[in-house]
């Protein structure tokens, strides 16, 4: 398939996706085996190619605010699964307040607001509903929120508070998978709540994880479990293990790298936001993602926070990388820029 094209027949490959051209399964099959870095360079090359037709060289920017790092859950992969023996924190209403203050004006498109299913918020979910209220009243932003399986009532209200985007991954669309990864949880309910703020007027974000025993016929099954339910912004993450996790020793040699399925997403979702994460490998790691058709830079955190990420490749490195100065300094270094804040409401759907 790609592998055999010059540059013109890549150039009509991309032109066939932006026609609206569908991947096959066995078009999948072949991307995903793809192997030389000459190979991948030319599935890279497309996946510009759709990202620059439809977002040009702007890109936009999400900051991260991990309010809460206590969970009832216990996923396999998770760092802040329940039974894993860490410090945790819950960021006080005024500790939130005061991080908005620092953020006005710092240039971001979006704040995500994650937590852990934290029994504080599950037992009162209005608590979580009055901290949507107290950021959009400090920033006016648009607001994604990830906060886990939450009841639809709480989701409605959420939505009525300004928040825009709901986060919510369902790591793998193969069941078998799903259970070993989302200990003791359940598949449909996690596909429900997403469809549910979806039909309620959010913007929803779906996502996978890959390098976790996921195959190619599974890792083409979630493919297309994402795409049957029209996200707004489809992300992969590759899985790091995590200390103190029923994971942490996990290895595998995985083909299915993140960056490969990140262009795959580009030609599958090519209006899609797509993340470029800095949880994973920095601002050296969003080059790649960016230059493998990505167009979302995620995971940016306040500046000098000490806050977590969630993969937290940099946890407990003094340095962190991960400041929206550095990240915009990087991008102009590649000849890209933030988008205008218009651009993504327009996204949004405003
Ligand atoms: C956004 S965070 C927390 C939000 C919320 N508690 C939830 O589970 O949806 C959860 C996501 O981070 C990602 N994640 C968690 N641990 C990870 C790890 N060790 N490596 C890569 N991604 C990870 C997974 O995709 C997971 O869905
Ligand atoms: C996984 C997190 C996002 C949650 N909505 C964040 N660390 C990221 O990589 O974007
Ligand atoms: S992924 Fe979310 S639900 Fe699962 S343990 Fe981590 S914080 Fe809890």
């Amino acid at each position: 398939m790609i592998q055999k094209m010059a540059t013109e027949e890549l150039d009509r490959f991309g032109e066939k996706i932006i026609e609206g051209f569908q991947l096959s399964d066995d078009d999948l099959r072949a991307l995903l085996s793809l192997e030389s870095e000459e190979e991948l360079e030319k599935l890279y090359y497309v996946a510009r190619k759709v990202r620059n037709y439809y977002f040009g060289n702007r890109v936009f920017l999400n900051c991260f605010i991990y309010f809460s790092t206590y969970c009832k859950n216990q996923c396999s992969f998770c760092y802040y699964n329940c039974k894993n023996e860490i410090n945790r924190y819950r960021l006080t209403r005024e500790e939130i307040k005061d991080m908005c203050k620092a953020l006005k004006g710092a240039g971001f498109h979006m704040i995500d607001l994650t937590m852990g299913e934290d029994p504080y918020y599950y037992d009162e979910p209005d608590r979580f509903v009055e901290l949507v209220q107290i950021v959009k009243d400090e920033l006016g932003l648009p607001i994604m929120i990830s906060p886990g399986v939450m009841d639809n009532t709480t989701l409605l209200k959420a939505r009525e508070k300004g928040a825009n985007f709901f986060a919510l991954y369902q790591e793998t669309y193969d069941h078998e998978l799903f259970k070993k990864l989302r200990v003791g949880q359940s598949f449909e309910g996690r596909f429900n709540a997403r469809r549910f703020a979806k039909e309620q007027g959010y913007c929803v974000e779906d996502g996978i994880l890959t390098g976790v025993g996921n195959d190619v016929e599974s890792t083409i099954k979630s493919l297309r479990g994402m795409k049957a339910n029209g996200p707004d912004m489809v992300r992969v993450m590759t899985f790091l293990p995590q200390e103190g996790t029923p994971l942490e020793d996990f290895k595998e040699n995985s083909n299915l790298s993140e960056l490969k399925i990140i262009a795959i997403l580009r030609l599958m979702f090519p209006k899609c936001l797509v993340p470029a994460s800095l949880d994973l490998e920095g601002i050296d790691g969003m080059v790649y993602r960016l230059n493998a058709g990505a167009n979302i830079v995620t995971s940016i955190l306040p500046p000098d926070s000490r806050l977590e990420g969630v993969a937290n490749y940099d946890r407990g490195l003094e340095e962190r990388d991960r400041d929206i100065k550095s990240v915009i300094k990087r991008l102009e270094s590649m000849g890209m820029e933030p988008a205008p804040q218009a651009d993504f409401e327009k996204v949004l759907g405003l």
